[in-house]
């Protein structure tokens, strides 16, 4: 039925302030008008219709992004929007484009690595998207291992340039989103060669295509990797492959704030660690952190809704059957990841504030808490983003069948949304990076170095104070556990952030309970997933472990009747949403029903195929029959 609310019930059952816990979800009066107004511009514009997305063909999916991003474009200057309401824009246009990497992390790389003459000539241009640029680090041989990188850069005294090179097949830039069709130029990364010498990795401008007719420019080749996993999802990006043959840029077109080349070829390292290259992998991967509770909590909504309006089995004399999310075990696979939303927004705040107070450090010299920056970035990354994937495809799985259809936009949203496991830093390889942060902070407190930060509790456990560790020595041996321990730092870092959220002032009648409970339910699920690791290591007794278990279901019967409104309170409408099962209304049923006849199979009662390939089939089994 149009217009009736189907979970108006559900919605009556709320025991606090939703308004309340949205200003909490957005984190301030001002970020929720901005993203209400922000939401409603991009929902009412049929210019940003994605409902067909899943079923375009790919050249087709990929002038519609064009499209989109131009208009996109138009409609931030036309509306003279801020910074922060374009990013918004661009958050509920909900398309990945060639823009991400211009905006995310082409300037970023010139603001963090360029010197400030560099910053004045490029970023103006950029701003004003009259150069398009992207981030080419990745080549087909190397990702990971970033000092691998095959390319060269290689300085001509003579002529004061370099010489940009791809040696082999293996050093072809292989992955950088924006450049197979769009970029006009790459922040690229580049052995630099001086007089034979290897001064390893470092960042180099260059221009890749015309600005007047958009062709390679001469000692290029590049063009689109090919599609992608998924309909839709991230093949409305064009990631591109890269080979330079000897191209020429000027000296002043490598990004020199970290080390610099003079006219005379001699190379110099400024103060400032020469990690700082690594700078705008900083940055993202703290963007990552922000996006995940973004992406899980939609994966939520739509799971939570539909299972308030699905029901099986349980009718008594006639009456209705049970709705599934009534179920402990639905509850149990439910009510973490919701859990799980909430506490990895509060944590990507307080790694944003971590981030700015780094910057704001390395401002004035003081380096000092870069490696825990880095530790934070990338284990929080890489947890946020696993725990986001596979939540969204326990959602669809909590969806039954129904999850499995495009409409329910939990396909797309699992195939756009798992490569964040692999870039910016493969996830494991990342947590590695923890693990030896971790193991240097043992060698550390060995010395009588307290630690301070996240690291803090180290500090605090006996034992460990009389470890004496080398950082090399059993580690690869026992990586495979050391991944583990880096895991549960990073489980620990988002409880007590959630933990420090609930000290604060939290208005809005019944919010802070309700945080209370979701972040209860977050640290003893987790703990009901590793009790076998605490019993083992005997933090647990048997019977603390059983009451954690107790209290746990507790916090479900508690958390059941909010669960519509805690969903509603992030905000989302159906066009964000863009799935049938999360539906505001609850409308589940015919719109599912009316969705199929869309389908272009529909288009036709007979498909095309079938006078070639079934009737036959069909004629010859009526003559085996009539034999
Ligand atoms: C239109 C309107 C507006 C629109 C707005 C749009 C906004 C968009 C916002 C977009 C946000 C997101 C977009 C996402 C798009 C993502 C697309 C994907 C991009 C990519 O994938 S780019 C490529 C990323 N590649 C990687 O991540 C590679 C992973 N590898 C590494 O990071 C490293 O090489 C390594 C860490 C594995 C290195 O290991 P190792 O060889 O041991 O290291 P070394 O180089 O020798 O260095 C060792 C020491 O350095 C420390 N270290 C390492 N990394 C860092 C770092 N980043 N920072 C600080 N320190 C670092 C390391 O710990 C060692 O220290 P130690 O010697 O132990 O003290
Ligand atoms: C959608 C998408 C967009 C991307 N966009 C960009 C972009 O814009 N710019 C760019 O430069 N790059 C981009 N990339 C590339 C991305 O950054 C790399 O793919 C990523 O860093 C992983 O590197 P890799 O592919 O070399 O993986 P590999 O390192 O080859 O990983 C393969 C396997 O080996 C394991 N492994 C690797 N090293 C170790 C180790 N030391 N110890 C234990 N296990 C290990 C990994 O865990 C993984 O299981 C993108 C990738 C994707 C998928």
């Amino acid at each position: 039925m149009e217009g009736v609310d189907h979970l108006a019930d559900e919605r009556k059952k709320a025991e606090f302030n939703v308004e309340a816990m949205k200003i909490v979800w957005a984190g301030s009066q001002h970020n929720l008008e901005v993203s209400n107004r922000i939401s409603k511009l991009v929902a009412d514009d049929p210019a940003f219709r994605k409902d067909d997305r899943t079923m375009l063909p790919r050249k087709e999916l990929f002038k519609n992004t064009l499209r989109k991003a131009a208009y996109a474009w138009k409609r931030i200057n036309e509306l003279r929007l801020s910074e922060e309401e374009a990013s918004k824009l661009r958050f509920y246009v909900d398309e990945t484009a060639y823009t991400d990497l211009h905006w995310g992390m082409f300037i970023p790389a010139i603001k963090g690595q360029g010197t400030d003459e560099q910053q004045r000539k490029w970023l103006p241009l950029a701003y004003k998207m009259q150069i398009i640029g992207c981030y080419a680090q990745t080549e087909l041989g190397h990702g990971s291992n970033v000092q691998g990188l095959e390319t060269t850069a290689t300085f001509d005294p003579h002529t004061d340039e370099f010489v940009i090179h791809s040696p082999t097949l293996t050093s072809s830039k292989w992955w950088p989103g924006g450049l197979g069709k769009v970029s006009t130029h790459a922040v690229t990364y580049a052995r630099l060669i001086i007089d034979g010498k290897d001064h390893g990795v470092h960042g180099f401008i260059v221009q890749l295509r015309s600005l007047e007719d958009h062709r390679p420019l001469p000692g290029i080749t590049v063009g689109d990797i090919g599609m992608k996993f998924g309909n839709g999802a991230y093949n409305t990006m064009d990631n591109g492959v890269l080979r330079f043959d000897h191209v020429r840029i000027p000296r002043n077109q490598m990004l020199m704030k970290v080390s610099q080349v003079t006219r005379e070829g001699k190379y110099k390292q400024s103060d400032v660690p020469r990690q700082l290259v690594y700078g705008t992998m900083v940055y993202v991967r703290q963007r990552i952190v922000a996006d995940a509770s973004c992406y899980l909590s939609r994966a939520v909504c739509i799971a939570t809704r539909y299972s308030a309006v699905r029901r099986q089995f349980g009718s008594q004399n006639g009456g209705p059957e049970t709705q599934v999310i009534d179920y402990k075990t639905q509850q149990s696979r439910l009510f973490p990841l919701l859990a799980s939303a909430y506490a990895f927004r509060f944590v990507g705040e307080w790694l944003e504030w971590l981030y700015t107070d780094v910057m704001q450090r390395l401002q004035a010299n003081d380096f000092s808490t870069l490696p825990e920056a880095h530790a934070c970035t990338a284990g929080l990354k890489s947890l946020t983003t696993s725990v986001t994937a596979d939540g969204i495809e326990e959602c669809r799985k909590l969806c039954g069948g129904h999850g499995y259809l495009c409409t329910s936009g939990l396909p797309e949203l699992f195939a756009v949304y798992v490569p964040a496991c692999t870039y910016e830093g493969d996830n494991i390889v990342l947590l590695l990076q923890v693990a030896r942060f971790l193991m240097k902070t043992v060698s550390q407190i060995g010395t009588g170095k307290q630690p301070v930060g996240t690291i803090a509790y180290m500090g605090r456990i006996e034992h460990l104070m009389q470890c004496r560790c080398n950082v090399q020595r059993g580690f690869a041996e026992l990586s495979a556990d050391l991944v583990e321990a880096a895991v549960a730092h990073c489980q620990l870092i988002v409880v007590s952030k959630f933990i420090e959220k609930l000290q604060q002032d939290i208005p809005g009648e019944g919010v802070k309970q309700q945080l209370e409970a979701l972040c209860g339910i977050y640290y003893l699920s987790l703990l009901h997933k590793h009790q076998g690791d605490f019993l083992a290591t005997s933090y647990l007794t048997p019977k603390q472990s059983a009451l954690a278990n107790d209290q746990l279901r507790a916090l479900y019967s508690k958390v059941r009747p909010n669960a519509i409104a805690l969903v509603d309170a992030f905000n989302y409408s159906d066009h964000f949403l863009s799935s049938i099962l999360g539906r505001y209304d609850g409308n589940v049923y015919p719109k599912l029903y009316e969705a199929a006849w869309k389908d272009p199979l529909n288009e036709s009662v007979v498909p095309d195929g079938y006078h070639e390939y079934v009737r036959p089939l069909l004629k010859q089994q009526l003559h085996t029959a009539r034999l």
